[in-house]
């Protein structure tokens, strides 16, 4: 069949989930165009109980609802199709705003506005993905969940990064029963779940490859919400296993927003952040299974709190990176674990700064980024001096400010071209009302814990 073009469909269309032989297969199409298909590999995938059938069919649809949003976007399309279910308001609901804010940053460098646009079709009164076996309960929205009998293991998702590493440092202390689990094939992220020292799970996920034809052939493009997604395979992942929560760590300063646009808050990391968090908790207790938690250890930390604690150990120093050209399925990846030259090299360099020996940092990133002037507008961009925040995963400009100014007092810092700079140019035009390292450093705000991690996220 050949290709049509997704920006001339009228329909986006959920044809099909299937799951067999450890292999989930989702499919979707653009009108009667040619079928995209998505794999997902559960590996040594065990038989599944029949009381965990009917949580387990939910959850692949949800996922199937969830991960659509990567082909969605090639065309955009007025109309959504749902082929493969019926799904209620609260479902619809949480998918319209999955949809609109988790493709926010695609729509505005796109120059398109999405509002009024996703509309996923509901059924009034259909109890919406899941069937009525097991054990019931009912929540306030009057929707009946079910309890499976799940047992206490946590499913800890291993990005590469300081973030999740940190998460399993405070799960070990704690005694928690964890699993390291990560998605994709990335040599450098099964080097840090191996030296995790935990059991480990690596699910193995291939796009479309007819959605690469696409792009090739000028379709629409641009950031999706890949943490909904990959939250959503991990649902999948803990019913087929046997784990009974799934632990991402996610900072507080993943829900604010990159920028505002037209009255719409653009967050580049929105499906890390806490609306969403708080929405698929809710969807996957009410829909999937009830004793199935979905938190994020990390949620009341800045990014320097996190920052400060990987700063403890360095156990992972000559493995992690939280460069993210590392993670391209296609592109070119950077020679060195950290290519230097992006967002993220800058931010997580100057987040660890203030806590560790320099010569320690030098060594992790292999040169000294604060003395390299040919880096002075990536680092303003994190400053929000000049510049808005760039569009990747970093922490809030006053981390960012705070960070810097803790810089500008040590003298082993303060000689550094960018610093200086910051010293000369940036600071004094800063106001009275910035926030402190100190301050930033604090345990607060919105969160989802288990109470028995409460203490051991607090003395980490
Ligand atoms: C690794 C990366 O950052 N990729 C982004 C980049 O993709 P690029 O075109 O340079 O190359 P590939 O990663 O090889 O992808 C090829 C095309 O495949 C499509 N695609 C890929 C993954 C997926 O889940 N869905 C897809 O549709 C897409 O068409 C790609 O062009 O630029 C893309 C466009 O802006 C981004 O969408 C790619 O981002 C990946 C999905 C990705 O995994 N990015 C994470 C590192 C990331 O940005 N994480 C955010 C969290 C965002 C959230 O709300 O969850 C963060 O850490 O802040
Ligand atoms: N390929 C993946 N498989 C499983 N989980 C992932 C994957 N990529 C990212 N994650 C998870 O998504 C969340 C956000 O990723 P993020 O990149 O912010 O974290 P990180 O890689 O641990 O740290 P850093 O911010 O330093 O890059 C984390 O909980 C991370 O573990």
């Amino acid at each position: 069949m050949s290709l049509n073009d997704p920006r001339m469909a009228k329909a986006f269309r959920f044809v099909r989930s299937e799951y067999s032989g450890g292999e989930a297969r989702l499919v979707y199409a653009f009108d009667d165009g040619p079928e995209l298909v998505e794999r997902i590999g559960f590996p040594a995938a065990p038989a599944l109980a029949p009381e965990r059938e009917a949580a387990f069919a939910a959850a692949l649809e949800l996922l199937h609802l969830i991960a659509g949003v990567s082909y969605y976007k090639a065309g955009v399309p007025g109309e959504i199709r749902i082929e493969s279910t019926t799904i209620d308001r609260i479902t619809a609901a949480f998918l319209d705003d999955l949809y609109l804010h988790g493709l926010g940053e695609f729509a505005y460098t796109n120059k398109l506005d999405l509002r009024g646009r996703i509309r996923f079709p509901s059924h009034a009164g259909h109890p919406g993905l899941r069937r009525d076996d097991g054990e019931m309960g009912a929540d306030s929205s009057g929707v009946r969940r079910a309890a499976i009998g799940l047992p206490r293991s946590t499913l800890v998702p291993i990005g590469g990064g300081k973030d999740s590493l940190v998460s399993v440092e405070i799960l070990k202390a704690a005694g928690e029963n964890a699993t390291a689990v990560w998605i994709g094939n990335s040599g450098l992220i099964e080097s840090c779940a191996g030296r995790t020292g935990l059991p480990m799970l690596n699910i193995s996920r291939a796009i479309s490859p007819l959605l690469f034809e696409y792009n090739r052939a000028g379709a629409l493009n641009g950031h999706i919400p890949v943490t909904a997604i990959n939250s959503a395979i991990l649902v999948v992942a803990a019913i087929l296993y046997g784990h009974d929560a799934i632990a991402f760590s996610n900072e507080r300063s993943a829900s604010s927003a990159t920028l505002e646009y037209d009255g719409m808050p653009i967050n580049h990391q929105w499906s890390k952040g806490w609306a969403f968090e708080r929405g698929f908790r809710s969807l996957i207790h009410s829909h999937v299974a009830a004793d199935l938690d979905y938190y994020s250890l990390l949620r009341p930390l800045s990014e320097l709190a996190v920052a400060s604690r990987f700063a403890k150990n360095n156990r992972y120093d000559d493995v992690f990176s939280s460069c993210n050209r590392n993670f391209r399925i296609l592109g070119p990846k950077p020679s060195d674990r950290w290519c230097g030259q992006c967002p993220k090299c800058h931010f997580v360099f100057l987040a660890l700064a203030p806590f560790m020996p320099k010569p320690r940092l030098l060594a992790i990133f292999g040169r000294n980024l604060l003395d390299d002037p040919a880096q002075i507008a990536g680092f303003d961009a994190l400053l929000e001096y000049r510049d808005h925040k760039p569009f990747e995963c970093v922490g809030e400009g006053h981390e960012s400010r705070a960070a810097m100014a803790e810089l500008a007092r040590r003298a082993e810092w303060r000689e550094d071209a960018i610093v200086e700079r910051f010293i000369h140019e940036v600071q004094p035009q800063l106001g009275p009302d910035e926030r402190s390292l100190e301050a930033l450093l604090q345990v607060e705000g919105e969160r989802h814990l288990p109470a028995r991690l409460v203490d051991a996220l607090e003395r980490s």
